[in-house]
């Protein structure tokens, strides 16, 4: 799951929207519950508080760095409408008798926990501000008279929900992007060797042609297969014919390090490089590094092979411009390459110009 900023920014802005218009809606639902006498009072805390705080954190969308500090403003904005809240309940208790329902702070933290998405860690932190607020103001304003145990531990009780099921939530979608990830690695790679697959790598090589098309620039695809595996296999069984597999990745990888390089496993034991605006002779050099870091590698081949070392062979096809090329065409040509390099003896490289 990638994060997309824009759509991220505008999913939160209309969040914001909703909550600053369900807090109009909430005021005229509670004008008609309220004595006239505390409308001063009500429409000041609601409309000259929380809606411009509301708008300020909108406002403050539209800051460059906000996507990065959301989840601090977010936390600030819960904070800022439940203490405003806590303001209302005493002042209508102390000045005008009346007991305000405190049902708007609960409606507040499930709003910015879950609407805005104050992470896990954050939701904790505010949320216990939040309930301290609310037994501080109990105790110095026993609003709801006998109630007020059950009335703090329903709003204790309903903030720490929201934390908890923020937390299972966080959980889940951590789970899920990992196993995602880990579905979308096992779509692309070959287990064994951990280069691309056949199918990945097809897809991968068509757009690096298509790139290479709109920038003019040359290609190269090389063929490469394990000399006389058969053999190799059959002599040492199938585990250590794995473990040669694994070399030869790993050889690939070391030789071909630029981001643009697509190494892949072709099938069996032959492989696939596709390079993109390189020279020729720098090819050949590379093809030539791959050689000799089998020779290096010195592992012992079947008493009946070819060469007494494993080693590769490699066929080339080197187009320095793509224009009528294609993928199957480059492909086809590289094989072709590679079957006149196991002919002329193995261990070597043949390289053919388009
Ligand atoms: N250990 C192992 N062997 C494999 C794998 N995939 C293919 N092979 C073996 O690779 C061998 C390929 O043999 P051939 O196509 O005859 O080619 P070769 O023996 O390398 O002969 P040349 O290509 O002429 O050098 C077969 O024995 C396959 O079983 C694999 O994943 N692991």
């Amino acid at each position: 799951m990638r994060f997309n900023k824009p759509s991220e920014l505008r999913r939160l802005r209309i969040a914001l929207i909703i909550g600053a218009v369900l807090v109009l809606v909430f005021m005229a639902a509670d004008l008609l519950l309220l004595p006239s006498s505390m409308y001063q009072l009500y429409i000041f805390d609601r409309l000259l508080i929380q809606f411009p705080i509301i708008l300020t954190v909108i406002a403050i969308s539209y800051w460059r760095k906000f996507i990065q500090y959301r989840a601090i403003v977010f936390a600030t904005l819960l904070v800022a409408l439940s203490y405003s809240n806590y303001w209302l309940i005493w002042v209508c208790w102390t000045e005008h008798d009346f007991i305000f329902p405190y049902e708007g702070t609960i409606l507040y933290a499930f709003f910015c926990v879950f609407a805005l998405g104050i992470p896990f860690k954050l939701a904790i932190t505010v949320n216990l501000v939040n309930i301290l607020g609310f037994l501080g103001l109990m105790w110095v304003a026993p609003v709801y008279g006998d109630r007020v145990p059950i009335s703090a531990a329903f709003v204790s009780g309903s903030l720490f929900i929201s934390v908890y099921a923020r937390y299972r939530l966080d959980r889940s979608v951590q789970m899920l992007k990992q196993t995602n990830d880990r579905l979308l690695k096992l779509s692309k790679y070959d287990p064994l060797s951990d280069l691309l697959n056949r199918r990945a790598l097809r897809e991968q090589s068509e757009k690096l042609l298509a790139l290479s098309k709109r920038h003019k620039v040359s290609m190269a695809v090389l063929m490469l297969d394990l000399d006389d595996f058969k053999k190799y296999n059959d002599a040492f069984g199938h585990q250590q014919g794995d473990e040669a597999i694994k070399i030869q990745a790993r050889i690939m990888k070391q030789v071909f390090k630029r981001d643009t390089d697509i190494l892949g496993r072709y099938g069996g034991e032959e492989f696939i490089i596709v390079l993109s605006d390189i020279k020729k002779d720098q090819v050949a050099k590379h093809c030539q590094a791959l050689l000799n870091e089998w020779e290096e590698a010195a592992l012992q081949h079947a008493q009946d092979a070819k060469h007494p070392f494993v080693s590769c062979s490699i066929g080339v096809v080197f187009a320095k411009s793509v224009n009528n090329c294609s993928i199957d065409w480059l492909i086809d040509k590289a094989d072709k390459a590679l079957y006149d390099a196991k002919e002329r003896g193995k261990a070597q490289f043949v390289l053919t110009e388009a």
